[in-house]
């Protein structure tokens, strides 16, 4: 252990972060966020915010224009050689040729990988233990993706990059990844997931960041970015009761007899909401009530952005 690092320490540490690429174009633009040991956090962003060129930088693939970065309290970029054998990373596109089996592409694997996982052990962690002598060409593609996680975790790593994970998978295969990567936290490994599915990061991340144009828009826990934003409350209205029978306190937009109430105060919105109903004699047809998912609050996100910039959004 070298003397900057610190055991108890951040697992990733990101502290205002710029990247450019040739022409000029600055992709990232001054980001900071950490990651605890044990943790999993998710980035997330609009189509070109900018998550492929920071998680590069995490991996030691390219150097930042200006801030610093500290994997495992090292430099990824200038200490590769220290960080590399203890991270592991989950590619897109694995790319592997397509004519060998499951088994012989991690044992081709494991020959670059210190202190590898024995092949049979990869393959069962991920679920392809019954597919070792399978040509990857046959796999289906939920099973290559496995496939690359496999290797992203052949060395044993304490921190692991998981670039969009589960796309291309059916439902099942997402919820199989997605209790794959729970195991993988229990046993302590750090997490970084990049994903474009919402539901993913609000099933996995302990804490999250959104992403647009090269900066952070906001972070925290789901609870925390969605505290910010409206709970909806959704009913039918039977004929002859208008939507300005409602209370006043409730505001409510109607199409026809369908209302939905957006509101800031989730229990007492319902409360009046109820006892009104139940003392007008009013059945509420189909009555639903959440608080804001993290879709909507990325959606939000993403269009206020976007307005800020004189973009508009439908
Ligand atoms: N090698 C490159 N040269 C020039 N511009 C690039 C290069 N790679 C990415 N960019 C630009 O940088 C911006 C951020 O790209 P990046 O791939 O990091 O975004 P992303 O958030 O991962 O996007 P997506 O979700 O669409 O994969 C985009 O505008 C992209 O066009």
């Amino acid at each position: 252990m070298t003397s900057d690092e610190t055991p108890q320490g951040p697992a990733i540490e990101v502290d205002g972060v710029r990247r450019s690429y040739a022409g000029g174009f600055e992709a990232v633009t001054g980001v900071s966020f950490s990651v605890a040991r044990g943790e999993l956090f998710a980035l997330l962003g609009t189509n070109g915010a900018g998550k492929t060129s920071t998680v590069e930088l995490l991996e030691g693939l390219a150097r930042p224009d200006s801030g610093a970065i500290r994997v495992l309290g090292h430099d990824p970029y200038a200490d590769r050689a220290a960080v590399r054998p203890r991270i592991g990373v989950m590619l897109q596109e694995g790319g592997f040729p397509s004519d060998l089996t499951a088994a012989e592409t991690v044992r081709m694997w494991a020959g670059c990988t210190s202190g590898a996982r024995p092949t049979a052990e990869a393959l069962e962690l991920v679920g392809l233990g019954h597919r070792a002598g399978v040509r990857v060409k046959q796999l289906s593609g939920g099973e290559r993706r496995r496939l690359d996680l496999a290797l992203a975790l052949l060395g044993r790593p304490e921190v692991l990059f998981l670039d969009e994970p589960t796309t291309g998978l059916d439902a099942e295969g997402r919820r199989d990844t997605w209790e794959l990567v729970r195991r993988l936290k229990e046993d302590g490994i750090t997490v970084l997931l990049t994903t474009h599915y919402l539901e993913e990061a609000e099933a996995l991340a302990d804490r999250l960041a959104i992403m647009h144009r090269g900066r952070i828009v906001t972070t925290g826990s789901t609870a925390e970015v969605t505290a910010a934003r409206p709970a909806r409350i959704r009913f039918e209205l039977p004929a002859g009761v208008a939507p300005g029978h409602l209370p006043l306190g409730l505001r409510a937009a109607a199409e026809g007899r369908r209302v939905e109430i957006r509101t800031d105060r989730l229990q007492e919105s319902l409360t009046e909401l109820l006892c009104w109903a139940a003392e007008s004699n009013v059945p509420l047809t189909g009555l639903d009530a959440r608080s804001a998912s993290l879709e909507e609050a990325f959606l939000d996100i993403a269009k206020s952005a976007a307005e800020a910039e004189g973009v508009t959004v439908s």
